[in-house]
């Protein structure tokens, strides 16, 4: 229990004082008679002085307001028969002032301004309340339901965060939320949904064992429907669990270090890619407009956005096909001025790449092979490694013609690896493909770059299996960049 008038703190004096306060700032501009103020203060057994002793606290706390004032406050307690009132704007309660803001974010209809509001009405709590002046049953029965509030907020707060699609960055938020109130099964589901669209489908089945079991031993429970039918549809992959195609505030509001990525988890610190205020204009329309952002050593980076977004013009800048109206890039220190040089550093998967029919695969990759400058016998060899690595060792005599979709890509992104480079760009390399292929083909690039330390920067749509495998992703809307997210796949 504290009050403060602009910075300076207020003696409310002893602890049966600063009860008193309390009590008459739950109940703002409403009359507490004495006799109510004796029942919280003394509740089983009040001394004969109690009432004398109420009167005595209020003139004491008038004298601490009165010292403190300082014209910005017109706090005041009153008297009116044997009742006492706090007269006070409500807001400067923080109770009040709490509620006052969820209900605000409750009416918001844009989750990131609701999810804000909320934050900043949950950043009003610094623990339990009233545990300073009073024993947890009393404070139960002055502030009943408030805790109640502060975990629904919590929960519609944690709600909006998911349909943001931050579910990477309220895992563990909610993992410790579950651990601590295990009986709450929205948090629960908030959990498994969050876990599962992190692509920790095992993590998310786990959490739902964890919590069915919690409740048949403590409580004789079954889950609730809400708990049993997201477990089915994540068994299921069903579509509706997905994140949502997000639309976020334009990027002017948000800050610039969002897109760089500060991860938690060990990637390399060292920046491969480097994108400063990127543009493109064709004609009168921007292409690309003013995007910045850094992708390191070992990443995944996934550039996703509807048709016409600029995610080819991004990545044609970066392999240095089409030259930039305005801005910068880097990769491995190389400026993009400096063609030939930053070209050895990079393999590149073309949006739709022609592949020659009569070749066979081993022809086609040490054909390119040789184009680097390797003997014959170096590109043989390579590109019988590099065939072997994307899984087509079995089909490397075989002319390309007789290849399937997947293959061709397959192909396309060994041929992009064939010069060793520490940047591959891929342009929808998962497009054309049915769901399975998408998956085998996007988690073989998750693997060649972990397993190479290189940085992958790709293209596509806005589908869950890319942004699975990436460690971030950039969505990007008419040429500008208008969110970006660590995963934690
Ligand atoms: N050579 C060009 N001349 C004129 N306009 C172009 C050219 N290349 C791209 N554009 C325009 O730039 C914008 C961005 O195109 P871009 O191909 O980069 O988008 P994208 O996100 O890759 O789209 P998609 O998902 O359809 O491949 C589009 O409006 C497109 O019409």
């Amino acid at each position: 229990m504290e009050a403060w008038e602009q910075k300076l703190q207020l003696d409310l004096g002893p602890r049966k004082q600063r009860l008193a306060f309390a009590i008459l700032a739950l109940h703002a501009n409403q009359l507490v008679p004495v006799e109510r103020l004796v029942d919280l203060t003394w509740p089983s057994q009040p001394p004969r002085t109690a009432q004398h002793a109420i009167h005595v606290r209020v003139s004491r706390l008038r004298r601490a307001i009165a010292d403190g004032r300082s014209g910005q406050n017109d706090a005041n307690i009153i008297t009116r028969g044997s009742a006492y009132m706090l007269k006070v704007n409500p807001l400067s309660v923080d109770v009040h002032r709490f509620r006052a803001v969820v209900t605000g974010a409750r009416q918001e209809i844009d989750d990131s301004v609701k999810v804000s509001l909320l934050r900043h009405a949950l950043s009003m709590w610094h623990g339990p309340p009233l545990a300073d002046v009073t024993t947890p049953d009393a404070a139960a029965v002055l502030c009943h339901g408030l805790e109640e509030a502060r975990l629904a907020a919590l929960e519609e707060c944690l709600d909006a965060e998911l349909r943001l699609g931050r579910h990477a960055a309220v895992v563990d938020e909610l993992t410790d939320l579950v651990a601590q109130h295990p009986h709450r099964q929205r948090f629960q589901a908030l959990l498994m949904l969050a876990l599962y669209r992190c692509g920790r489908v095992t993590d998310a089945l786990d959490a739902y064992r964890a919590a069915r079991v919690r409740l048949a031993d403590e409580q004789a429970l079954e889950p609730e429907s809400r708990l049993s039918d997201l477990q089915r549809a994540i068994l299921c992959a069903d579509p509706a669990l997905d994140a949502p195609f997000v639309r976020f505030p334009a990027r002017t509001q948000l800050p610039h270090e969002i897109w760089s990525f500060a991860r938690t988890d060990p990637l390399s610190d060292e920046v491969t890619v480097e994108v400063r205020d990127l543009s493109k204009r064709y004609g009168t329309s921007w292409a690309v407009d003013g995007i910045s952002f850094t992708a390191r050593k070992g990443e995944v980076l996934g550039l996703l956005g509807p048709n016409g977004a600029g995610k080819t013009t991004t990545l044609r800048i970066l392999s240095t096909v089409v030259t930039p109206t305005r801005g910068q890039i880097y990769v491995g220190g190389v400026p993009g001025t400096r063609h030939t040089e930053l070209r050895k550093l990079i393999g590149v998967l073309p949006e739709s790449a022609g592949y020659p029919g009569h070749q066979t695969g081993l022809e086609f990759l040490a054909y390119h092979g040789r184009l680097f400058g390797l003997s014959r016998a170096e590109a043989r060899e390579r590109a019988a490694r590099l065939l072997g690595q994307v899984g087509l060792s079995n089909r490397g005599g075989a002319r390309i013609g007789t290849y399937s979709r997947g293959m061709r890509q397959r192909l396309g992104i060994a041929r992009a690896l064939v010069n060793n480079p520490s940047v591959v760009l891929l342009d929808e390399p998962a497009a054309g493909l049915d769901p399975p292929g998408q998956r085998d083909l996007l988690t073989l690039v998750r693997t060649v770059a972990e397993a190479r330390g290189i940085t992958v920067v790709l293209s596509a749509h806005a589908l869950p299996e890319v942004e699975r495998i990436c460690t971030g992703v950039l969505i990007l809307e008419r040429g500008k960049l208008v969110s970006g997210q660590v995963m934690t796949t």
